[in-house]
């Protein structure tokens, strides 16, 4: 169930990378609003700043300007409640540690819970992801798929109430892919989350999302903010057929075929 209350809310930030002699403005003005347990996608040009604005948002850059609140809060640093999984799970993963334990660290900020009952829920969240009977495995013991189930699971393990997603899918084979679509889709629902989703794959952005946010080349501002009316639980084929999700597609791919970066 979506709420009315906003959970995110992007109120006109900024960001330039850089030094002192050279900075490059990579997020003029972006405003958009997550609410509680919505699923927005975030789609832009290549290199228009979708990661840069994903790091803002999870506490881990500054910005320059403009205002970022999760739960009413201002943003200053990583806040408790975010958890990011990035595109690249082999270094996000502690390779030292099985998968329970790499799930187990996930946790570490969690001060009310004993361990017998971080251990259970550590369990719980490995079969939800679909990796019981793995718990003692290694991250590289394991497909990319799977390793990057465990760094969902552990994003999970935060108590996460926001999940941040940069291109979580991208590594992985159009197989494995469609059904960790499926699988984030049912955690979200399941766990309560509400996700921000940065993808290249425009078929993706429409399929996952209640919303999706298109952005313009760099510095980036946001285009349009279009809600995706397509009924949930969603289908890989029934979904993708709908002429509704045809329509969005072709909105958000004419949008951002129209926009160039400038590199
Ligand atoms: N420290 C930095 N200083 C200057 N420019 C930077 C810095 N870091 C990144 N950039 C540039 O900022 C732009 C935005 O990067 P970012 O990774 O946020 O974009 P993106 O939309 O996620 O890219 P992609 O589509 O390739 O995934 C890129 O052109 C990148 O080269």
């Amino acid at each position: 169930m979506i709420g009315s209350v906003s959970l995110l809310s992007v109120q006109g930030i900024s960001k330039a990378l850089g030094n002192a002699k050279q900075s490059t403005q990579i997020i003029g003005s972006v405003s958009f609003e997550a609410r509680r347990g919505e699923f927005v996608s975030v789609v832009g040009p290549s290199g228009c700043g979708k990661t840069t604005l994903l790091m803002c948002l999870a506490g881990l850059y500054a910005v320059d300007g403009g205002r970022l609140a999760f739960d009413g809060k201002p943003v200053s640093a990583p806040p408790q409640g975010v958890s990011v999984v990035f595109q690249d799970y082999s270094r996000s993963l502690l390779p030292w540690k099985t998968v329970f334990d790499n799930v187990l660290f996930g946790m570490k900020r969690i001060t009310d819970m004993d361990s017998i009952g971080k251990r259970a829920w550590a369990a719980e969240l490995i079969a939800s992801v679909g990796l019981k009977g793995f718990e003692a495995s290694y991250p590289w013991q394991v497909s990319g798929g799977m390793q990057q189930r465990v760094a969902i699971a552990r994003g999970l393990a935060a108590r996460s109430r926001l999940l941040l997603l940069d291109e979580p899918l991208a590594a992985v084979d159009a197989q494995t892919r469609a059904e960790m679509q499926d699988l984030l889709l049912d955690l979200a629902r399941k766990y309560d989350q509400t996700c921000v989703l940065v993808t290249h794959d425009v078929d993706e952005a429409v399929y996952m999302a209640d919303r999706i946010v298109v952005l313009s080349k760099r510095p980036t501002t946001v285009v349009e903010d279009i809600p995706v009316a397509l009924s949930k639980p969603r289908d890989q084929l029934k979904t993708r057929e709908d002429r509704t999700y045809l329509g969005l597609r072709h909105e958000v791919i004419t949008l951002i075929r129209s926009m160039r970066v400038d590199h």
